[in-house]
């Protein structure tokens, strides 16, 4: 393991010039000591990934490298240079680019348009055929064939979309070079093929002596293209190695988690009467869920899972079945962000917490006292507004909500987004703990390997449910397979 922490700036045993490098580094809010002391270089054309549990700082540590968020104390050089105060303005004219996980496009503009709000030089005439030039090459560069129409609204598109728009943008190029770019969570709501192609992008950048920092709880992308892992923990930083063979479990554990043994399969739910079942009208496969089973959409990214989903959501909801819906793109669907944690996580439950006609608030604190445990959600308590909660503990409040409510059947729309790995395989477990009770869960996921958590797949095909996979058939290659055609259930 390679320590950095006693060296001076600027000898930090990188091989090539640094790009960036900061000592001491430090960010209060209030009493929270979101970073204390930290360490952290970034060599040029050097690909950084940056991980640890939710909570543990990373979010800061980027927002204070960025110049978004002004740091309480440390020393910061950029390009040899004291920093001085660093601004995301400077950060810019220095080249420094940043993607960050609460997606930052205005959803009233195109893509065209969110691209000149990011390069000043597109303007005067004919600023807009050169901004849509400008960000069509991006997209074609990094996501070829992605099909974005760079002229529609951001906001008609979906997640995924948005997400390689911000991508594509961060690389994009005007009158001034990219030297360095931080990423957080850039993958969330990437599907596997954009995932590679986002991957490939990281390892061109870095050959072309582009900086990277790569925030992921997806350690698998960590693993294959950083040079250098750096794992923080309670705002500190705890381990800095060389990624020369390092290992998925390895990293799990650095992080003070164990990786799961491999899990035992549920016994196979009884199926008789439905508690629900749904029918597209396209004549593919009815989605039924039975009293404690656990049913997974998948396929490759767009093809129609997530519109099945709200679907599903919608028919149950106006048929009077109790449903919950966890949504993924919790900014712009889920969350109350001045709300506390306690208000953001009973609103489903009010009713249930009433009594004659007035909510009880011992019976609120109560169940968000004990949620609040369960998924180890890092706050002061729960009285604590959303909005300084960091991404993956806002997305447990989000979960909570759901499992807290009466809800017999619960729609889950990649809800893991965010999550960190010891929290994710926590979930998993209290999923599969709820549908021994008897609830029903209908779960879309970016992420093949968590299909693995399902008793039934339905795999999508161009709008349609042509496969279902279930029991030992629910595999990634067998997923894979069926979702370029070439099985046929
Ligand atoms: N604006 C804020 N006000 C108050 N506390 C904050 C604020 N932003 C972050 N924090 C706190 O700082 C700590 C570090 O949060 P940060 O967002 O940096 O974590 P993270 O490692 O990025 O987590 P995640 O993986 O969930 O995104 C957390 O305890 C968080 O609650």
């Amino acid at each position: 393991m390679q320590q950095v922490a006693n060296m001076p700036v600027g000898e930090m045993g990188a091989k090539a010039p640094l790009f960036l490098a900061g000592r001491g580094l430090s960010k209060s809010y209030g009493a929270v000591k979101a970073l204390s002391d930290t360490d952290f270089h970034l060599a040029t054309g050097e690909v950084v990934g940056l991980i640890g549990h939710n909570g543990a700082g990373k979010s800061t540590l980027i927002n204070v490298l960025a110049g978004v968020v002004a740091r309480s104390g440390g020393i910061f050089e950029v390009l040899g240079r004291d920093a001085g105060d660093w601004s995301a303005n400077l950060a810019r004219e220095n080249g420094l680019r940043c993607v960050f996980q609460e997606l930052s496009l205005c959803p009233n503009l195109s893509a065209t348009e969110n691209t000149r709000l990011l390069h000043p030089a597109l303007k005067g005439f004919g600023w807009k055929q050169r901004a849509r030039k400008t960000i069509q090459s991006a997209l074609d560069t990094v996501f070829p064939d992605s099909g974005i129409d760079v002229d529609r609204p951001v906001g008609e598109l979906s997640l995924g979309e948005r997400q390689m728009i911000e991508i594509a943008r961060g690389f994009s190029v005007t009158d001034s070079p990219v030297r360095a770019i931080i990423l957080d969570e850039p993958t969330s709501s990437l599907g596997a093929e954009a995932t590679r192609q986002f991957l490939e992008q990281v390892s061109r950048a870095s050959e072309d002596g582009i900086s990277v920092i790569l925030v992921t709880h997806r350690l698998g992308e960590i693993l294959a293209v950083a040079h250098r892992v750096v794992t923080m923990k309670d705002g500190l930083v705890i381990s800095d190695q060389f990624n020369d063979g390092l290992s998925r479990s390895e990293l799990v554990a650095v992080m003070g988690d164990l990786e799961p043994e491999t899990r035992e399969r549920r016994d196979a739910v009884v199926r008789d009467v439905p508690v629900f079942s749904h029918s597209s009208g396209l004549g593919d496969h009815d989605i039924e869920l039975h009293q404690g089973e656990i049913v997974g959409l998948a396929g490759l990214d767009g093809h129609g899972q997530r519109e099945r989903l709200r679907a599903v959501f919608d028919a149950a909801r106006v048929s009077g079945l109790p449903v919950a819906f966890v949504a993924g793109d919790r900014v712009s669907e889920g969350l109350f962000p001045l709300w506390s944690i306690r208000d953001n996580l009973t609103i489903r439950s009010l009713s249930a917490l009433s009594r004659g006609g007035l909510v009880s608030n011992e019976a609120a604190d109560r169940l968000t006292q004990s949620w609040f445990e369960r998924l180890k959600v890092r706050a002061p308590g729960i009285a604590t507004p959303l909005l300084s909660l960091s991404g993956g503990n806002q997305q447990k409040v989000l979960f909570a909500r759901a499992l807290a409510s009466d809800a017999r059947l619960i729609v889950l729309d990649d809800p893991m987004r965010g999550v960190d790995v010891g929290t994710k395989h926590e979930v998993y477990a209290l999923i599969r703990n709820e549908a021994e009770t008897g609830r029903s869960f209908l779960w879309y996921s970016t992420e093949t390997e968590e299909f693995e958590n399902c008793d039934r797949l339905h795999v999508f095909r161009e709008g349609r449910s042509e496969t279902i996979l279930d029991g030992e058939r629910i595999e990634p290659n067998a997923i894979l397979e069926a979702s370029f055609g070439g099985l046929y259930v």
